[in-house]
């Protein structure tokens, strides 16, 4: 990835930035100094944004504590950082950054400790203001890049923008991080080739930036690039924090000198503990007051890696002075004073009630050295935070709504769906295997006679035609939520929208596509059995794709209950195998306290309902001369409820169907709350 100086132009006011109409600059921000090139190609972009409007975020964070087990993974983690800053978090492998950074995004429940915006706890309306870069690049493979950014922005940004207005977006944040050339590559995994892994890591930024977000936390978003790129990409976000007031946490791993100097705070962890939290530029002079003193021309992040990674007892002396370091003077006071009501609990007062001071308790001294900007963003937070506890909830909840209407996140997930499994559904593998398999069908059933000999042959062409796509379908739909699942965890935990839209749409934008490969089949190889009524062949069609349907929503169920994909394939085969047994070709003499397992077979209703309309809508069966049916003896035509009867099976054409719309039915309602109340993102 190469992004040119010209992107340093991103830290210009209008640049990334999506203003309100009548939005005022935060005071706190402070004024850009414009290059002069910046003068000439900075882009105006219009206003589009106009509910959403960004709120400069202060966080803290307090005695954070979290254990996996009987490990504790952070243990008394403190830190701040204001809008318009950026704070490092750094560390060995292992210490603890990605797990505070989930603390930090809610994601994570805390032992003890206090993660505070302003002066509210973390909730569900800050998370909606927050965004989440995480570490790994979680996407879907067969999108192009540009396709998965429409998508987001149709979905993220809110209803009262336009369509065009949010393509605008998606241009204008393409543009921006210098997506442009590679906006039609495929995403890709490994085995089908997409977007390089710097790209990707783009993408996967440029996917948050899209929501405008007051808080970004960024896990490690130079890993896997080259020097060169990642100092530009942090640069991009130095800029665009600094610019717009935006309140940067990133995690890094090993970064340049360049890198290290470009952040604001840097909190160290060692083994889980905070080993220094302060400004970047004075940590040099913690080392050497702790006695560890960096030779000339060294890259200060090394040196300070290379010191928490030392001997134990290096490590416990540097986290004893780090915790000393605590009661000095310039530590924030926010952190210092447990009487500061900055970080009281948001409802401490009751809304509406008139501040007076944020720091009744402090004595004026301690006032004096609380930041001015934070003591105005304080009392700016109150007050929004009383008018939205008054006007919008009654209880303490935090309230949040959704980006977009459930018809909006409906309609753009359908497509999404439809388009994300068009290749994977309607692979050129399928469509020959698909076709092979019709002709072959037609071929080994070639027009049949409507005589008793060929009887056996015209069921075996309908059980075969319903346990094939059963099993086309099942199976297809088990591997279909997996791959997905990550995705739509990331999207859910970000709240981008309803899961029940998600599902709804899942159901429906798949569809078109569970439909045609069965229909293409079937108007392949019926014709070639040599049976030509349109009604018998519609109507067979009809039951042939409920049954793949309902397979389908098993194979949902099952694929969406099943963490582990090996289990889900075992219970899979197992019930699909049963429900061919039990399907009443293979075994019509089955022992009678087994006979009920017959109603579990969801085959056995569509293969009774095809030889109903078969045998009773389609030409007369003509008995053999020695006929096995009793009513050959008067008759020369075997009829449909004789051909049943003879199978055991007894339920009439509205009771099969209706057994195979229950089934439908409740698997898909059963995925529902699996997903819902047991698949729950953590
Ligand atoms: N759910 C868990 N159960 C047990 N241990 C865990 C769990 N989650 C994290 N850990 C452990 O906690 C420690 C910190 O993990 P974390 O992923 O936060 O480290 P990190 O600093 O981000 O590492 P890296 O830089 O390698 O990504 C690791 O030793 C990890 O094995």
């Amino acid at each position: 990835m190469i992004i040119s100086k010209d992107l340093f132009l991103l830290g210009d006011q209008d640049y990334l930035r999506l203003p309100n109409k009548d939005e005022k600059r935060p005071a706190m921000i402070r004024p850009v100094v414009k290059s002069p090139r910046s003068e000439t190609t900075t882009v105006h972009f219009p206003c589009l944004i106009t509910d959403h409007r960004p709120l400069p975020v202060h966080l803290a964070f307090r005695g954070l504590t979290v254990s996996a087990g009987t490990r504790q993974i952070l243990r008394d983690v403190d830190g701040l950082v204001r809008p318009g800053q950026l704070l490092a978090v750094l560390g060995p492998s292992g210490c603890g950054k990605t797990t505070l950074l989930n603390c930090l995004s809610g994601r994570l429940k805390l032992d003890s400790g206090q993660i505070l915006l302003n002066r509210d706890s973390l909730c569900k309306r800050w998370k909606r203001r927050m965004c989440y870069v995480l570490q790994q690049d979680i996407f879907f493979a067969d999108l192009t890049l540009r396709q998965t950014l429409e998508f987001t922005a149709r979905l993220r940004l809110p209803d009262t923008m336009s369509h065009s207005q949010k393509m605008q977006y998606v241009d204008h944040i393409i543009d921006v991080l210098e997506l442009t050339s590679c906006q039609d590559t495929i995403i890709g995994d490994y085995i089908k080739r997409g977007l390089s892994g710097g790209e990707k890591k783009r993408a996967n930024i440029a996917c948050e930036l899209l929501t405008n977000p007051s808080l970004m936390l960024l896990d490690e978003p130079t890993s896997g690039l080259d020097s060169h790129s990642a100092y530009s990409l942090m640069s991009i976000l130095k800029r665009y924090a600094f610019s717009e007031g935006k309140t940067v946490v990133v995690t890094l791993h090993q970064p340049s000198s360049q890198i290290f100097h470009l952040c604001d705070k840097l909190l160290l962890l060692c083994g889980g503990e905070s080993a220094y939290y302060g400004d970047t530029s004075k940590v040099v002079d913690f080392f050497s007051n702790v006695g560890f003193t960096i030779k000339p021309h060294y890259n200060p992040a090394d040196f300070i890696l290379e010191q928490v990674k030392g001997p134990t007892e290096t490590r416990q002396k540097i986290v004893a002075a780090a915790k000393e370091a605590r009661k000095n003077k310039d530590y924030p006071v926010e952190l210092q004073n447990q009487d500061c009501p900055y970080i009281l609990d948001k409802y401490g007062d009751p809304p509406g009630r008139p501040v007076a001071s944020p720091y009744p308790n402090l004595d004026q001294d301690t006032l004096n050295s609380v930041d001015p900007e934070v003591r105005r963003l304080w009392l700016d937070t109150h007050s929004h935070a009383s008018s939205s506890v008054s006007s919008e909830t009654s209880d303490s909840d935090c309230y949040f709504t959704w980006p977009t209407s459930f018809w909006t996140q409906f309609k753009v997930l359908s497509q999404r769906n439809f388009l994300e499994a068009k290749p994977r559904m309607l692979s050129k593998l399928n469509w020959v295997q698909t076709i092979g398999l019709g002709l072959l069908a037609g071929l080994l059933w070639f027009q049949l006679e409507r005589r008793e000999e060929a009887l056996h042959d015209i069921q075996g062409w309908m059980f075969f035609s319903t346990t094939y796509w059963m099993l086309f379908a099942h199976f297809g739909a088990l591997s279909s939520f997996p791959p997905e699942r990550e995705v739509i965890n990331k999207e859910r935990q970000s709240g981008a929208y309803r899961l029940s839209a998600y599902y709804l749409a899942k159901m429906v934008g798949e569809l078109p596509l569970t439909v045609t490969l069965p229909a293409v089949y079937h108007l392949i190889s019926y014709p070639m059995l040599g049976f030509h009524s349109p009604v018998v062949f519609i109507t067979l069609l009809g039951f042939l794709l409920l049954n793949t349907i309902v397979a389908q929503s098993v194979g949902f169920f099952i694929g969406a209950a099943c963490m582990d994909m090996q289990v889900s394939i075992t219970i899979s085969a197992l019930y699909t195998l049963a429900t061919q047994l039990f399907g009443g070709y293979l075994a019509t003499n089955i022992p009678p306290w087994l006979t009920w397992m017959r109603y579990t077979s969801m085959v056995h209703y569509a293969y009774q309902n095809m030889q109903i309309v078969e045998f009773s809508e389609g030409q007369p069966i003509n008995c053999s001369l020695q006929s096995k049916f009793e009513v050959c003896r008067n008759s020369k035509h075997i009829s449909a409820s004789v051909i049943l009867e003879a199978q055991g099976a007894h339920l009439p054409l509205w009771a099969n169907t209706l057994v195979l719309l229950a089934f439908l039915v409740v698997f898909r309602v059963l995925g529902y709350i699996v997903l819902r109340y047991f698949r729950t993102p953590k």
